[in-house]
């Protein structure tokens, strides 16, 4: 079995070890003055944490000398544009401050990670070969319902191809790879090190080549046995691929669990994307997801992505000085540090909707979390499916197109993928974090902040919402106010609605029924019965 073991620091009995020792000196470098100087290479630079990989690297450690950015062309716009599109983007508005000429120190390269040699031009490799000094490996397929092979393709043979790459750098300090808490969600406990793959890579890829897509769906159940998906199976591979890399490149793994909105940088609660809970947020913010599948006892393991990044960085520092002898793996997780459930998400999300709507939300923000799966398909029906059938009813009678069943048909699907890691808890160890937390100098401790134990969650969740609402669904705050109102009006719809179908009923009912008739009396006597009973019990009291 190939494990990591923890980096022991000690430089003594390294005989099969050629790599360079570091000296005093640059142990004792800060972070910031480590990058000085030095060319970084990023994929997924155009991703959710690449992105503030991005930032980061330019805002505080501004002597950087490049960033060469493997992007592909995609959706119609050349590789240029979308690099240009990125940083337009207010995420990188502290950077132009301090710096209006930043992008010059941007190069992109323009790489798809699927194909052969990454795609990447024979002068463009060359380029990289010569002058990178440290690479952080971000890109990935993070979908749960991806085919395998495509998620092999790009987790496993593009990390592969990529570390191909790695190995021609001649001024290669360190490889940073970011992976997932999740990879081996088929444990409980989870150490900082490498588990072995539930399959040799190699021979996964040679099968792979020659069946075809019905045979690869058809088996897939099977080979990713107990994980949830190909995307936590791909990145375990993908781990086992990089560790065989060790002995000779200076190898960190990144393993954050589920990655939210930022917590304080580049400002509190940035966010870009709908997945993970984002995507659960928002739905419960406009009123559309009433119910989930989650145990509210379980540890809901967020970690602000300004978080994963600051980490990252350190352990790209950590590895280049240092160059532990074996990959140093780092857990970044919350759930063992500074704890919160989402029984207790549940509540700040709904509470902080309340207080700050969204716009035309579709009902008032009330969802429930239940690891009940019948109380789960009762409020299904009830509070999905049912008013769904009765808005697309009104649509269609107002000659407009049905819509709603169709948003839910996608959102059912999207918390099932999800439901895995909301029903059940892990426990993750976090030596190789704390170590580098103690190696950091008091300054790094603040700039690169990783200490989760400083979080306090309501604040947090009440960023991230308001991040959703301003930068995921771009918002104004100004409209706060009208949502309110909006909410106010769908309160008062629902007053109404309910006020009529208990009118409805005793019509039906009462009215109609003679049995149904009698019930109603005795009821209404015995309530009678009991007024009369606590009037006079009160009367003697006093
Ligand atoms: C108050 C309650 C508290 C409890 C709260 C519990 C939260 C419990 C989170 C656990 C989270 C674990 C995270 C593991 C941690 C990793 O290791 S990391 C990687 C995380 N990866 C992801 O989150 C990717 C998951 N997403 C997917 O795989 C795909 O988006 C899906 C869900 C299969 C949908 O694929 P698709 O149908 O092809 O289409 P896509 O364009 O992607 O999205 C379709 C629709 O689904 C919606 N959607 C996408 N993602 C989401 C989402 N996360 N949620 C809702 N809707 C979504 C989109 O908004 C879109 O809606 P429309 O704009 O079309 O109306
Ligand atoms: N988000 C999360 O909650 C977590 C993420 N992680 C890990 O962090 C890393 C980053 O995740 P995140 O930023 O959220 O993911 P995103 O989906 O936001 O970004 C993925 C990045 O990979 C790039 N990419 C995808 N396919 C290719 C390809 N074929 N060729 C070149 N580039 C490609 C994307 O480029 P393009 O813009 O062109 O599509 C994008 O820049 C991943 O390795 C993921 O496994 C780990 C734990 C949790």
């Amino acid at each position: 079995m190939a494990t990591v073991r923890r980096d022991e620091r000690d430089p003594v009995g390294e005989q099969a070890d050629t790599r360079p020792r570091p000296s005093d000196d640059t142990a004792m470098t800060s972070v910031a003055d480590y990058y000085a100087g030095k060319n970084v290479l990023i994929t997924g630079a155009t991703g959710f944490m690449g992105k503030v990989l991005v930032e980061k690297l330019l805002r505080c450690c501004p002597q950087v000398r490049a960033l060469f950015l493997l992007v592909r062309p995609k959706a119609g716009q050349s590789m240029q544009q979308r690099v240009d599109d990125m940083i337009k983007c207010k995420l990188f508005d502290r950077v132009r401050e301090d710096d209006a000429h930043f992008h010059r120190k941007i190069v992109p390269i323009s790489s798809e990670l699927t194909e052969p040699g990454l795609a990447i031009s024979p002068e463009d490799a060359d380029k990289l070969a010569a002058c990178v000094n440290i690479v952080f490996h971000c890109a990935a397929t993070i979908r749960f319902d991806e085919p395998l092979k495509h998620a092999v393709q790009l987790n496993v043979i593009g990390t592969q191809q990529l570390l191909g790459l790695a190995r021609r750098m001649r001024h290669l300090e360190a490889f940073i790879h970011i992976s997932t808490a999740y990879a081996n969600c088929n444990r409980k406990h989870i150490d900082e090190v490498i588990y072995p793959p539930p399959v040799e890579p190699r021979k996964l890829i040679e099968s792979l080549e020659w069946m075809d897509d019905r045979i690869v769906q058809d088996i897939t159940p099977r080979l990713i046995g107990n994980r949830p998906n190909t995307y936590t199976y791909t990145k375990a591979l993908a781990e086992y691929v990089v560790q065989q890399e060790q002995d000779k490149l200076n190898i960190g793994i990144i393993r954050p669990s589920i990655v939210g909105a930022s917590w304080q940088e580049p400002f509190p609660g940035w966010i870009d994307n709908f997945n993970g809970p984002s995507g659960v947020f928002i739905a419960a913010g406009k009123g559309i997801l009433r119910t989930m599948r989650a145990n509210n006892d379980a540890v809901a393991d967020l970690i602000p992505v300004d978080v994963v990044i600051n980490l990252t960085l350190a352990a790209g520092w950590y590895t280049a000085v240092h160059k532990p002898k074996t990959a140093l793996v780092y857990n970044c997780t919350t759930g063992g540090i500074n704890p919160f459930h989402w029984g207790e998400i549940e509540h700040h999300v709904m509470s902080s909707f309340k207080r700050n709507p969204l716009e035309q939300a579709f009902r008032r923000p009330n969802a429930n979390i239940t690891s009940n799966y019948l109380i789960y398909q009762y409020w299904i029906l009830v509070s999905h499916k049912f008013p769904a059938l009765l808005y697309d009813l009104v649509l269609r009678l107002t000659g407009q197109k049905p819509q709603m069943m169709r948003i839910f048909n996608r959102l059912h699907k999207a918390i099932s993928l999800l439901e895995y890691f909301s029903s059940q808890d892990w426990e993750w160890n976090s030596e190789n974090v704390n170590m580098l937390m103690a190696q950091l100098s008091p300054e790094d401790r603040k700039t690169f902040n990783f200490d989760v134990r400083q979080l306090n969650w309501p604040e947090y969740i009440e960023n991230y919402c308001i991040g959703t609402k301003k930068y995921v669904l771009n918002e104004d705050m100004s409209d706060i106010p009208a949502a309110r109102q909006h909410l106010r009006k769908l309160r008062n719809i629902r007053y109404t609605f309910n006020t009529v179908l208990v009118v409805f009923i005793w019509r039906v009912f009462i009215a109609r029924s003679q049995m149904a008739r009698n019930i109603w009396y005795f009821v209404v006597s015995l309530c009678f019965k009991f007024l009369s009973y606590f009037r006079a019990s009160s009367t003697l009291t006093n």
